[in-house]
């Protein structure tokens, strides 16, 4: 589903590279934690993976397309199968939660019966039903969070990329996140998440990629947070 073959990143402006000679595979229905310090390539990964940035070097295949060769028009039809949470949940403020979640499906241009039926589904599924009238600042962060996976999972992505999803959340709301991205993971949905957080990553027992100064370092299945800042 995701394949980093040899890949090298150099921003303009670095002497050291964010990647360096990456090579992993990520299959269909994986879960998997990116972890590694502060600055090792982890957000460098995803970005890369969604074609926000290009490869200095090196080969990346993502849902069957070899983004090199995928011509700029067609990047947006790869992103429409890459749902994408955050640490700042990026909400929009003056929307509801319902016209949050719509919004991702009205860009594509989803019909309203389509809308009217998706939205609340979603909506029962992260178990916000009921708060879909509510202003972002109206919830609380984990109640954001939720609408942020909601508008990501709302078109059935093939892949679900999460950056420091709970990252802003206290530990017993970080846990009920982690079930809602194992639910949607077991729905088919590769799931690939950069954290910091270690008891979460203890917890859920997936496989683990450590990097370090953008170079793989571990890759473990069922593996633990393992190295210490
Ligand atoms: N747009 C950019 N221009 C120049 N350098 C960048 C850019 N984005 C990231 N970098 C650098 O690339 C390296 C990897 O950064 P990246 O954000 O991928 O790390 P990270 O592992 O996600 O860190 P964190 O855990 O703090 O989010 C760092 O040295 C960073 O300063």
């Amino acid at each position: 589903m995701i394949l980093f073959d040899n890949v090298s990143k150099l921003y303009p402006t670095q002497n050291q590279a964010a990647l360096e000679s990456l090579t992993l595979e990520i299959e269909k229905g994986e879960f998997v934690f990116l972890v590694g310090p502060s600055g090792s390539g982890k957000s460098t990964f995803l970005r890369m993976t969604l074609r926000e940035e290009k490869p200095t070097a090196g080969r990346i295949r993502v849902a069957g397309k070899d983004l090199h060769r995928l011509s700029n028009w067609k990047v947006p039809h790869l992103r429409r199968r890459i749902g994408t949470v955050f640490q700042d949940f990026r909400l929009l403020p003056n929307k509801t939660v319902f016209e949050n979640i719509a919004f991702a499906l009205q860009v594509i241009g989803k019909p309203r019966r389509q809308i009217n039926r998706d939205v609340p589904a979603v909506l029962e599924l992260v178990g916000l039903d009921g708060k879909e009238d509510r202003l972002p600042d109206q919830l609380s962060g984990g109640e954001q969070q939720r609408v942020a996976v909601a508008r990501a999972f709302v078109n059935r992505p093939l892949i679900l990329l999460a950056d420091e999803p709970t990252g802003n959340l206290d530990p017993g709301t970080s846990v009920g996140i982690m079930k809602l991205l194992d639910r949607i993971n077991r729905t088919g949905t590769t799931v690939v998440m950069a954290t910091h957080d270690q008891s979460i990553v203890d917890q859920m027992r997936k496989r683990v990629i450590e990097l370090e100064h953008g170079k793989l370092v571990r890759d473990q299945s069922r593996g633990v947070y393992g190295y210490t800042r």
